[in-house]
């Protein structure tokens, strides 16, 4: 990577510089549906630009992060904005850490706002207060979970929020957040571009999730599993701590079982894996019920690991209305608790006397510190957010793919990640839990 001080990069080449936004080329998705991205195909230099292999034998390039010869940005006149949205999350402390510090010694940029509470920051009706950034204030965050600006769910007025940020002067705003958070970037970049404005907007992927397209992973997804565990150890502790014990953990996963798989692989104390991707029946020979009699006959113990999203065809029938948040997610019916009596029910027709204990760790795993490969992963992201950001890039996310930093355009990482069940990772799970290919008759 080069290094940047302060004199390497050049401003003077300001007014030719453009904003825009990064490009895929001939990216396939992973139902290789073809995704080809018309756009500015700016530093395409061979040692800016990273090849890919997609699937088949499709090869794409994106750009690489890293710094810029050419700003787009005067430092001196430069005023970027922070706001944190969705879920809390380990590592966003450190990222607005890295993005503050990385201004402030790397661009002698000073000033560097904080909105709070997410969105609703850039309402004035909320009223809420901007925080004025600086190295003193951050200093330390990185060591506490959350966010110091705070978050909230719940879609604002696009218009209303670019009004602010041309009312404050914003010239840079980075967006930390999920699926929700990078679908509204994407619509607040199209209204700048549509007011030829010269804002611009760099996505960081945040979520314990990690269901964001082509990111290998979001920040804070390390921390969750490593949380994760300490319930899946307590499990397995209480379930051979008893005749026919069975432990039950619940983990949260809304649309993806990334957790609960990333959860299984690092304890192997797990018995049954259940994820949203791979559905599953209760009843029938080969059902869940059945797969359990067998493993508490043969082992006496069990642990079972269900993913907050699996199995929600379970519990619905045509009468049920979905409910959302304020964001629009779906509201998910309890799966953890649903298992819980169903197979409590079970046991008890079935005449063989169990002792099934429940854990949900629930939000424990989104509201620690970060772990110290996400602490890591956090301040990369930040450094290279500010680079992109001064370089004038717009409507792209920084990433971690396929072990290397790039520029992804925000549009193509929100239609949701999940696990393949005919992939490697879920042959995995299955091999290291031993549990049957195929929960239903
Ligand atoms: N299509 C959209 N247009 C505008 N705002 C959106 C859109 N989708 C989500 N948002 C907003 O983005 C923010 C974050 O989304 P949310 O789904 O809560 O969390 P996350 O970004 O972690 O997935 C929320 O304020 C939400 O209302
Ligand atoms: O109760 P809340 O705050 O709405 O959050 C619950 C959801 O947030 C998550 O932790 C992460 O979701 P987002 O990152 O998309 O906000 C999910 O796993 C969980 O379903
Ligand atoms: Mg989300």
């Amino acid at each position: 990577m080069k290094k940047v001080n302060n004199t390497d990069y050049n401003i003077r080449n300001l007014g030719e510089c453009k904003i825009r936004t990064p490009v895929v080329v001939n990216y396939y998705t992973s139902d290789s549906k073809r995704l080809l991205l018309q756009n500015y195909l700016d530093d395409r230099t061979p040692q800016k630009m990273k090849t890919v292999k997609g699937a088949g034998d499709i090869s794409s390039s994106v750009e690489v992060a890293g710094p810029r010869e050419n700003l787009f940005f005067d430092p001196s006149k430069t005023k970027a904005a922070i706001v944190t949205c969705g879920g809390l999350c380990p590592g966003i402390n450190d990222v607005i850490r890295a993005i503050v510090m990385e201004f402030y010694h790397r661009y002698g940029v000073r000033n560097i706002i904080g909105i709070k509470y997410g969105f609703q920051g850039l309402i004035p009706s909320f009223g809420h207060e901007i925080v004025e950034l600086t190295p003193e204030l951050v200093e330390n965050i990185h060591r506490e979970g959350g966010s110091i600006l705070s978050s909230s769910r719940g879609q604002q007025n696009i218009g209303e929020m670019v009004d602010a940020l041309v009312r404050m002067n914003v010239s840079i705003l980075f967006c930390i957040g999920g699926d929700g958070t990078m679908r509204a970037a994407e619509r607040i970049t199209e209204e700048i571009t549509r007011r030829q404005l010269s804002i611009s907007v760099i996505g960081i992927p945040k979520t314990i999730d990690n269901d964001l397209n082509f990111v290998q992973k979001t920040f804070g997804f390390d921390t969750a599993i490593a949380e994760s565990v300490k319930a899946i150890a307590c499990a397995h502790i209480e379930a051979r701590g008893a005749p026919m014990g069975i432990g039950l953990v619940k983990i949260m996963g809304r649309l993806s079982g990334q957790i609960a798989v990333g959860a299984a692989l690092a304890q192997n104390d797990v018995n049954f894996v259940l994820v949203p991707e791979v559905p599953f029946r209760l009843d029938g020979d080969h059902g869940l019920l059945k797969a359990l009699e067998a493993r508490l006959k043969e082992r006496k113990h069990c642990v079972i690991l269900v993913a907050e999203g699996a199995g929600q065809e379970l519990m619905r029938n045509e009468k049920t209305t979905l409910e959302t948040d304020a964001s629009g997610n779906i509201r998910l019916l309890d799966i953890g608790y649903f298992l819980k009596v169903r197979i409590d029910e079970h046991f008890r027709k079935t005449g063989v006397e169990i002792n099934l204990k429940y854990i949900d760790p629930s939000y424990m795993i989104r509201s620690v510190p970060a772990s110290a490969s996400d602490c890591i992963y956090c301040s990369a992201l930040g450094q290279y957010a500010v680079h992109a950001g001064m370089a004038g890039k717009t409507g792209m996310l920084v990433a971690l793919m396929k072990d290397e930093y790039v520029h992804l355009p925000i549009r193509i990482v929100t239609s949701g990640k999940k696990i393949d069940p005919e992939g490697n990772l879920w042959m995995r799970v299955l091999e290291s839990t031993g549990q049957p290919p195929t929960l239903i008759d």
